[in-house]
C-alpha cells in the first residue's frame, strides 16, 4: 500500500472547492493513492443553528455545544455535509464511501471538561474502518463526531482535531488541512498580509502570543503539532483548489508547511 494523505476539508471553503478539486483526489486515487477525507462543516451548522434559533457561540475556535446543538451537529455533518462530499467524489469519478467517528468507535472520545458542553477529547482512533474501506477501494469520507467508549454518548469534535487524530493512527504520509485561505497568513508594516510558508511549534506559540493567530487557525496549528508529534510526517495548511493539493502531494511548495522544529539555516 502506498502512502496515506490524509485531506482535512474545511467547512469555511466546503461550498466553494471546484470540480477540479475532486476531480484531483479521483485521480490520485486512480494512480493508487490512499486518500482518507475528514471534514468539517462549521458554516453549514451555523446556517441550521440559526434556523432553528439557536445562536452559536466558540471558544478558542471550538463550538459551545448544548444538547440540542449537538443533535443539529450531528445531523448537518453526519447527514448532509458527508453525502454531499460522497457524491461530489463520486461525479469526479472517484469511489467513496462516507461513514463518522462514530461508525465502528473510529474515534473514541471522552467529555471535555473545558465548559464546552457535549466537545469530546479525543482519546482513541481505530484505523479499522478506514483501512477497510481503503482495502476496498473507496476513499474513506469521516464525519468528525466521536462515541464514549461504552457507545452511549456522542461528541462534538473540531474537525481539525479529529483529522490529526486519524492521520496520526493511520500513520499518514502527508495531512492536508484544506481551508479558505492560502496558509498561515502574517500581516506585514504595509498593511499586506504575506503567507508563512514553513513555520515551527515555537513561531506558533509566538503568533497565538501576538493575536496573528485566531478562531478556528488555533484548533488547526495545534492539531498539525499534535498529529506531527505522534508519527505524522508532514502536515500543510493550504487553499482548497488542485493546483494546491496536487502540488503538496507531490511534494511541491504550497500552502504552510508546519514542522515541530525550526528548520536550521545550512
Ligand atoms: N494567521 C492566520 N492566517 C490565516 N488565517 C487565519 C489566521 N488567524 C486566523 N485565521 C482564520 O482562520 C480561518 C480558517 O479557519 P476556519 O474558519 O475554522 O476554517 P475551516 O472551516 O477551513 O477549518 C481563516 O479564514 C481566517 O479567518
Ligand atoms: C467542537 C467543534 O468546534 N466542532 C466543530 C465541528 C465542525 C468543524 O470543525 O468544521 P470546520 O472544519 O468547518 O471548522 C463545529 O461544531 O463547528
Amino acid at each position: 500500500m502506498q502512502g496515506i494523505v490524509v485531506i482535512k476539508c474545511g467547512g469555511s471553503t466546503m461550498d466553494q472547492l471546484p470540480d477540479t478539486f475532486f476531480g484531483a483526489i479521483a485521480k490520485l486515487q486512480a494512480e493508487g493513492k490512499q486518500i482518507v477525507i475528514v471534514h468539517g462543516g462549521g458554516p453549514a451548522i451555523n446556517g441550521m443553528l440559526d434556523r432553528v434559533q439557536i445562536t452559536p457561540q466558540f471558544v478558542e475556535g471550538l463550538r459551545v455545544t448544548c444538547e440540542d446543538t449537538l443533535r443539529v451537529v450531528e445531523m448537518v455533518l453526519c447527514g448532509s455535509i458527508n453525502k454531499a462530499l460522497v457524491r461530489k467524489l463520486t461525479q469526479a469519478g472517484a469511489k467513496a464511501w462516507g461513514v463518522s467517528g462514530i461508525d465502528g468507535q473510529t474515534l473514541i472520545a471522552e467529555k471535555t471538561a473545558k465548559p464546552l458542553g457535549w466537545v469530546g477529547e479525543v482519546k482513541q482512533a481505530d484505523t479499522t474502518i478506514p483501512l477497510a474501506i481503503l482495502n476496498q477501494g473507496y476513499v474513506p469520507v469521516i464525519a468528525p463526531l466521536s462515541v464514549s467508549l461504552d457507545g452511549a454518548d456522542a461528541f462534538n469534535v473540531n474537525a481539525d482535531i479529529a483529522a490529526g487524530a486519524v492521520a496520526a493512527a493511520l500513520s499518514a504520509e502527508k495531512l492536508v488541512m484544506v481551508t479558505d485561505v492560502p496558509g498561515i497568513l502574517r500581516p506585514q508594516p504595509d498593511g499586506s498580509k504575506s503567507l508563512v510558508q514553513e513555520t515551527s511549534a515555537e513561531e506558533i506559540g509566538q503568533m497565538i502570543a501576538d493575536g496573528i493567530i485566531t478562531g478556528g487557525m488555533i484548533p488547526k496549528v495545534q492539531a498539525a503539532l499534535d498529529s506531527l508529534g505522534q508519527g505524522v510526517n508532514q502536515v500543510v495548511i493550504c487553499r482548497g483548489t488542485a493546483e494546491d493539493l496536487l502540488a503538496v502531494v507531490s511534494d511541491e511548495a504550497a500552502g504552510t508547511t508546519v514542522r515541530m522544529n525550526a528548520k536550521q539555516p545550512q
